[in-house]
């Protein structure tokens, strides 16, 4: 099922965030948001992850049971290993299905390249490393929807090709619906389907490109 937003309002004391905005987010593609800064674009993955109530209007095709995140800084439970934290992510749906747990941890592990860091703790790897973790977390979730905040911005280039081309690998096996915001440009042409150009708010959609 598409994200359907109708004729959303969002107001933050005097100023209006969002008004009488509409927009769609096809399933199962990758949008991506680029915008002024202060624009509303987190604004905008809040009101869709449910973190934040609009004022006016409606979203509509999100099962709030079913999204996950990657965010700017990985947000990993520090007194946990790695594998503890993926395994967490079963926990917290309470997911019963016995004895699989393991072994998709592993093919996660594989395919984010941290096979050998399993058992390490969150401060022994590097920045970069504990974005993987957060990559793999997000999809060992059973998610639809996938919101995602600058998740490579604080990385250096050619790590951060890297980390996407591997995004895009383990998306193209475990497809959602990703709504994606970034400042960078290249990031977003990198990984989006759709690309959405936000004006400053209230927020319009200036451009919409289709690359896929
Ligand atoms: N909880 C809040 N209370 C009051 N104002 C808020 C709150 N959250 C966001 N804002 C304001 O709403 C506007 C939009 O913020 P938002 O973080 O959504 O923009 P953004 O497009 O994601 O910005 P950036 O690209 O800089 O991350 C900003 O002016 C911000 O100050």
């Amino acid at each position: 099922m598409s994200i359907i937003i109708k004729d959303l309002g969002k107001k933050y004391g005097q100023e209006t965030i969002f008004k009488d905005f509409n927009l769609v987010f096809e399933k199962n593609k990758i949008t991506g948001i680029l915008g002024p800064s202060g624009a509303g674009k987190t604004t905008l993955l809040n009101l869709c992850g449910g973190l934040e109530q609009p004022d006016r209007g409606t979203i509509e095709g999100i099962n709030p049971q079913a999204i996950s995140y990657i965010f700017q800084e990985p947000r990993l439970l520090p007194w946990r290993t790695v594998r503890e934290n993926l395994r967490f992510v079963f926990k917290a749906r309470a997911i019963k299905k016995p004895g699989s747990h393991e072994r998709e941890i592993d093919a996660m592990l594989e395919r984010v390249g941290l096979t050998t860091v399993g058992d390490y703790y969150p401060h022994e790897l590097s920045g970069g490393m504990r974005q993987r973790v957060s990559i793999a977390r997000a999809f060992l979730y059973p998610s639809e929807l996938l919101l995602m905040d600058e998740p490579f911005s604080s990385l250096d280039s050619s790590l951060k090709n890297r980390l996407m081309d591997d995004f895009l690998k383990i998306w193209e096996q475990n497809k959602r619906t990703v709504i994606f915001v970034s400042h960078q440009e290249d990031e977003i042409r990198h990984l989006a389907d759709i690309i959405l150009t936000f004006s400053d708010k209230p927020v319009q959609v200036l451009k919409k490109e289709r690359l896929t």
